[in-house]
Order: structure tokens, then sequence, then C-alpha cells
């Protein structure tokens, strides 16, 4: 799915209006009515404090009042408006509120604040949305710091008033919400890390816009969903042999991080690599005999690291280097040789990003479409600090298109960003995947796709994704707290096409 930015979303909303065709009020009304059913699910027995400003979020406030109040939930609306005007929805959507018996409408002009909510009232915040063009000031300002100082649960309508969609919101006065209800798809501002403290759980609910616009629309940011997966994925024939599937090369452990060498070894075995072998420090190799018994065995001359290898690399259709190998000088040089040495994209992760970083200039050795895999901090460590989150991902487009290769930068919406200048942000995973081996298992599962001849860009969409899903399934199983990396190597599937 594209993500798109707010000008093309009220772009969106003017296409369906005319192709559908559908009345913008009535498109309010569906949108509203979908926020009715997902709160009637979630808060079946509560009561309602709507806050609206006068545009069409606050217009979206006021019909949900509305439909509320038909099904004799108690609701309170208070209106804020600072602007001293009104859009055309807005004032429909209030008249049709007053012509409710009983409705409870409360306008605050400058200095006046609400009663303290009911505790076990949820707030509403529709005070603004996509149309927000500047940070909250003034009295505007006053209600949402009123609205944040509150202990009510609290839902933002489409997003959380004073986050902008697609840029940075700064430290201005924004809404923090328990859950954001936004219509239709996701925002870039509602995948930012430094954002979720405001937007908390988000639900994307579907108002029903024209799929055919998006046919029409340039992004260059998308969701990796399935649909996009399945795109790429390719069947498995059946009179197929195991040399029809790549042999991968994972270069990974040293003396007391060996465990990253079997679990990269492992997840290789499990992507559907034909062959797999492992090159590990000479003391590892009944370890990684014994724990991947399908994977093959090259010792390195030291018994504790990664040093030098001595055999042709070419024969190997990906190799992944960096789980737990160190950054011991000697395995700085074999680094740097294979560089030199090896044309085809590899893998790079932990400790051989740690040996970049030391080594700058390396960066431009890389195999064109090589993928490394850097967390927030390994990125700034290789291409400096950023200041947000926004920027990292704008940094990791620029470095992938400059250095062509792809950049995973690992959170919790993982963002894949390629030299095509295309950013992909992953929709599977979960919190208990932040735990040691991790890493390793993305490493080895992503090596092995690209062994199989899938591109750089496919092998690491389809990696994370994948990586995403057996998360999703062992905290399923376990629980965040209890999965382990092991875990995810044990639930690693490949989900079924029709
Ligand atoms: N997309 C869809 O399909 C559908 C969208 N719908 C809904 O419409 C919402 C977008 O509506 P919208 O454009 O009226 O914007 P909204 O956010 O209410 O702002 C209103 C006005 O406020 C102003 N303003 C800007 N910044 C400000 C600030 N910091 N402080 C104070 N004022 C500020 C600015 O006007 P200006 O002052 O610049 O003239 C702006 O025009 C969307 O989020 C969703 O809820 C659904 O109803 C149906 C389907
Ligand atoms: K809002």
């Amino acid at each position: 799915m594209k993500l798109l930015n707010a000008s093309q979303i009220r772009e969106w909303d003017q296409y369906t209006i005319q192709d559908e065709p559908i009345s913008s009020i009535d498109l309010m009304e569906r949108a509203a009515r979908a926020c009715r059913d997902w709160i009637r699910r979630q808060f079946p027995t509560h009561s309602f404090d709507i806050f609206c400003c006068t545009g069409n979020n606050g217009g979206d406030g006021l019909a949900i009042a509305r439909l509320l109040m038909l099904m004799r939930i108690p609701v309170k609306v208070f209106i804020v408006n600072a602007a001293g005007k009104a859009s055309r929805d807005f004032t429909t959507n209030l008249e049709r509120l007053k012509a409710i018996p009983g409705a409870n409408i409360i306008e605050l002009t400058s200095g006046t604040f609400p009663p303290p909510p009911d505790p076990s009232a949820i707030i509403i915040d529709a005070l603004l949305g996509t149309g927000i063009n500047r940070p909250i000031e003034g009295f505007t300002g006053e209600i949402v710091s009123f609205i944040n100082a509150q202990s009510n649960k609290v839902i933002a309508i489409d997003m959380p008033s004073g986050l902008q969609s697609d840029t940075y919101s700064g430290t201005t006065p924004i809404i923090q919400a328990n859950h954001t209800l936004t219509f239709q798809i996701f925002k870039l501002g509602l995948l930012m890390p430094c954002n979720a403290g405001h937007f908390g759980q988000v639900h994307v609910l579907d108002i029903g816009l024209a799929p055919a616009y998006l046919t029409t629309v340039e992004s260059k940011y998308e969701l990796t969903e399935k649909t996009l997966f399945a795109s790429f994925y390719k069947t498995r024939e059946n009179y197929a042999h195991k040399g029809n599937f790549g042999h991968a090369l994972i270069i990974a452990g040293s003396y007391g991080k060996m465990g990253a060498a079997v679990l990269s070894t492992k997840a290789c075995l499990r992507s559907g690599a034909g062959l797999v072998t492992a090159h590990v420090p000479g003391k590892g190799v009944n370890i990684i005999q014994t724990s991947a018994p399908e994977a093959m065995c090259q010792t390195d001359p030291d018994g504790e690291m990664i040093t030098t290898i001595q055999y042709p690399l070419k024969s190997y259709s990906a190799i992944g280097i960096g789980p737990g190998t160190g950054t011991h000088p000697s395995t700085q040089k074999l680094l740097q040789h294979i560089f030199n040495s090896y044309s085809q994209p590899l893998v790079l992760d932990a400790d051989a990003l740690n040996i970049l970083s030391e080594n700058k200039p390396w960066l431009n050795l890389l195999p064109e479409n090589s993928i490394i895999t850097p967390h927030p901090k390994e990125f700034s460590r290789l291409f400096g600090e950023q200041s947000n989150d926004f920027e990292r991902i704008e940094t990791a487009l620029e470095q992938a298109s400059h250095l062509k290769i792809i950049i995973i930068l690992k959170g919790h919406r993982t963002f894949i960003a390629t030299p095509a200048g295309k950013g992909y942000f992953n929709t599977t995973g979960n919190a208990g995947m932040a735990t040691g081996g991790s890493g390793d298992v993305l490493t080895g599962l992503i090596t092995g796709l690209l062994a199989q001849g899938y591109t750089a860009a496919e092998a690491a969409i389809m990696g994370v994704y994948l990586h995403g899903l057996a998360g999703d399934k062992a905290a399923a199983v376990y629980g965040m707290e209890a999965m382990i990396a092991g875990d995810l190597v044990k639930k690693l599937r490949f989900p079924a096409f029709e």
C-alpha cells in the first residue's frame, strides 16, 4: 500500500467525491460511522467528551457526537472556534447535532476551560486533522494542554491534533492520544517512533475512498504487506532440486559468540536456500555442526575468530557477514579483502557494521545492491547523528541511492531504503523481537533469500516481513517477554498464497 501525503489525501477525497459519486457531507458521515462503530466496540459503557475545532476534523467530531447520542450514549461537545470561521460540513453537522433534543454543546471562548471530565469519560480529540499547516498556538494550544493534563483515555480522530502527517512536528502542543483512528491509510507521521507518545495505538479505518486513485498517484513510501510480498514470491517448482536455490555462505561467530553464528545459519537454512555453509572460528566447528547439522562448515585457521578465507568465494551465490564476529584487526582485514574480491551483493550486520563505521571509506567498496541492516545507533555511527526520525529516513534514502545499496533501518516499523529512491515500512513484528540474536536471524534469512535469486530489494523486503511475521507467531505462543531469538527461527513460515 502506497503512503500518501496530506495533499494527496485531500485529492483522494475529491477523487472519491467525483468518482463514486458521493457528497462530501456523506463521506464525512461514512467516516464518522466507522469511528462510531470502532468506539462502540472498544468502549461500550463509557461517556464521551468531544473536543472540536471548526474545520472538517471538527465536523467529524460533531457527526460522531450525533451518532453516539442517537445510541443514547452520554456525550458532551466542546467547540473551540479560535479561527472565527467554520467549514461548510462542520456547519451542517453543527445544525444536525443541535436538532437532537438534549444535545450538550458548549462553545469555549479564550480563557474559559471546560470542567474536568468525569473520570470514566473518554476524550475524543477532533480539534485538527490533516489540515494542520502550522504549529498549534494560543487558546487552541491551551485546550491541547488541558486535554493532555487529564488522566482520561484519549481517542484522536484521523491524527492527534497538532501532529503533522508528513514532517517533523517539533515540540509544539500536540495531543497525546491512547488510540488514533486514522482514515483509510497510514500517514507517515503515524509510523515514526518519535511520535509514538502522541499517536498511541493506530487503527486504520476503511472509509471507502476509491481504490482506483492509488493507481494514478506516485509515492516514494510504501507499506510492506502480504500483497507486496506475494508480488515477488517465487513458487517452488515440483521438479526443482537443491541446485536451483543457491548456495549461501554465513561468516559469523567468535569465541563466546557462537550463538550468533548458529542463529543466522539456522535462519538461512529456513529461508529455502539450497545449500548453506557457515564459516566459523576453528573452535566453533562442533557447535555449528551439532546445532545446525543441515549446514556445511568451513573452519577459520584461527580457533577463536574469523581471520582468513582460503577458498574461492565466487561459488557462493550470496554471503552474509557480521553476526558475532567481533572487530579484531584480522577480521577487519578479511572484510576489506571480501569487499575487494567479491562482486555480488553482501549482507552486512552487527560487527561488520561496526567495522564499517570505523573504516567509512570502505562503504564505497560495497558491491552494488549489498544490504546493510543497522539499528538507529549503528546508522548514526555510519552516517552521522540525525535530529529526528524524518531526517533519518531521508538520509537513509539519500545514502541508499548514493552508495547503490539497500539500507534496512531496524526499529518497530523497520524501514527499507532502496537505491531506486523508494522507502518501505514493514508492518509485521513486535517489541518482543527487541532481544539478543534477533538481528542475527534476520541476516541469515535475507542472505538465504538473496542466494535463491531474489533481487536485493526483494530479499530485504521479504526477509524483514517474514522475520516480523515469525516474531508475531512467537509472541502469540510465548508472549513478548518470554520469546527469544531461537523462537523466531522455529516460527519462520512463508505465508500461503492462493
Ligand atoms: N481525507 C478524507 O477523505 C476525509 C477527511 N475528513 C476529515 O477532514 C480532515 C481534514 O479537514 P480540513 O482540511 O478541514 O482540516 P482540519 O484538520 O480540520 O483543519 C481545518 C483548518 O484549520 C486551520 N489550521 C491549520 N493549522 C492550524 C493550527 N495549527 N491551528 C489552528 N488552525 C489551523 C486550517 O485553515 P486556515 O486557518 O489555514 O485557513 C485548516 O484548513 C481530516 O483530518 C479528517 O478528519 C473526513 O471528514 C472525511 C473524509
Ligand atoms: K484530531
